[in-house]
């Protein structure tokens, strides 16, 4: 086991007990690396001094790994042993096909970025938070732009209303307090994440949590190194440490992310439809026209948001069409029908 020293250390990678639990007596000697960008033939990773070496048996599948995983590495010959179990992971379902691409793994927070215009959209931000809440990370909405608006609150409480207890920030990404205003989720061995569409601020938030000190730039910046035949390479890095002591994981992949197989996602954002159910007269109420309705008695009353059971059927429907039937989400039978 390393020492206490060494593990403070890896704690500022991101380290945590969940992986500590997962060394044998045997791998205490390992070199334990994270992952910090993944090639097709290679990753790469690093350490707490910095850039390391692990190499992989011929023909590995590198689409096994995703940015930010833990990987066991014997200290002498650097060679690959085993990857550890994932706190948390991101995956993209890859057009025209049915399967999975690892975007990111072990990410604490996801921070879903919106600007306060047209950009503002609560059915997508809704899907962003169901990703989040089915990867296990735990979800922020970050508001851009909110200097160029006057009614900057409207799109805070439009936000909060969309999951409980979700934590909403307004900023304006260009501006230095920014920083300051993300930093509860981005301290020592914090790993986020972001997405959102294209312009919402995304890069410029990602170079505000960097700093623009010679030490980040060094650290964040593109990296040298020998590829497989011993050429000079110069790769650019997805795992970004933070001024803050975190890290950012910014791959191409995980901007933009879809929803598939997410049951649990979509009962956790809709949590409050969820505990209504159990409260109709019919146990398989489909919340459309039963008397004894619960879920149709808070709209008429006025605590729930018609528009917002509609879109809890619509990603129910996708979900179900787009999830594999061996892997079907349970909440299907809610669409079954049923004659009274
Ligand atoms: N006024 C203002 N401008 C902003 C803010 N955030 C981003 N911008 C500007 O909006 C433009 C787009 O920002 P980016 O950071 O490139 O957006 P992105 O999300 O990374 O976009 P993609 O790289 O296309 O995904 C840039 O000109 C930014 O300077 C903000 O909070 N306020
Ligand atoms: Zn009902």
């Amino acid at each position: 086991m390393t020492d206490s020293a060494e593990t403070g250390r890896l704690r500022q990678l991101g380290w945590s007990d969940v992986f500590a639990e997962q060394l044998a007596p045997d791998e205490s000697d390992l070199h334990i690396l994270r992952v910090s960008s993944v090639h097709r033939s290679r990753i790469d990773v690093i350490d707490v001094d910095g850039a390391a070496d692990v190499v992989l048996a011929p023909n590995t599948n590198t689409a096994d790994f995703a940015v930010g995983d833990w990987v066991l590495a014997s200290p002498f010959t650097r060679d690959f042993v085993r990857r550890l179990d994932r706190k948390t992971v991101l995956q993209r379902r890859t057009e025209g096909s049915h399967g999975q691409q690892l975007a990111a793994a072990n990410v604490d927070t996801l921070f879903i970025v919106t600007s306060c215009n047209a950009d503002f959209n609560p059915a997508r931000l809704e899907r962003y938070l169901i990703m989040a809440n089915q990867a296990g990370t735990r979800p922020v909405i970050v508001l851009t732009k909110a200097d160029t608006v006057e009614d900057a609150e409207t799109y805070e409480t439009q936000a909060r209303a969309l999951q409980r207890d979700l934590p909403v920030v307004v900023l304006n990404a260009r501006s230095p307090d920014a920083l300051s205003k993300i930093a509860p989720w981005c301290g020592p061995g914090e790993t986020v994440a972001l997405v959102g569409s294209s312009g919402v601020g995304k890069s410029t938030l990602v170079n505000t949590l960097a700093g623009s000190g010679a030490e980040a730039q060094q650290k964040t910046g593109e990296i040298r190194q020998h590829d497989a035949k011993g050429r000079h390479t110069t790769t650019a890095r997805s795992l970004h440490s933070i001024a803050g002591g975190g890290w950012v994981i910014d791959t191409p992949g995980i901007r933009t992310l879809y929803v598939s197989d997410v049951t649990d996602g979509i009962d956790t954002l809709f949590a409050e439809i969820i505990e209504l159910a159990p409260l109709c007269r019919f146990r398989d109420c489909t919340h459309q026209h039963e008397p004894g309705c619960a879920v149709q008695a808070a709209i008429a009353g006025g605590t729930l948001d018609a528009a917002r059971l509609e879109r809890w059927r619509g990603l129910l429907a996708e979900n179900r069409e787009k999830t594999p039937v061996s892997s079907g989400p349970k909440g299907n039978k809610i669409f079954r029908k049923k004659k009274y």
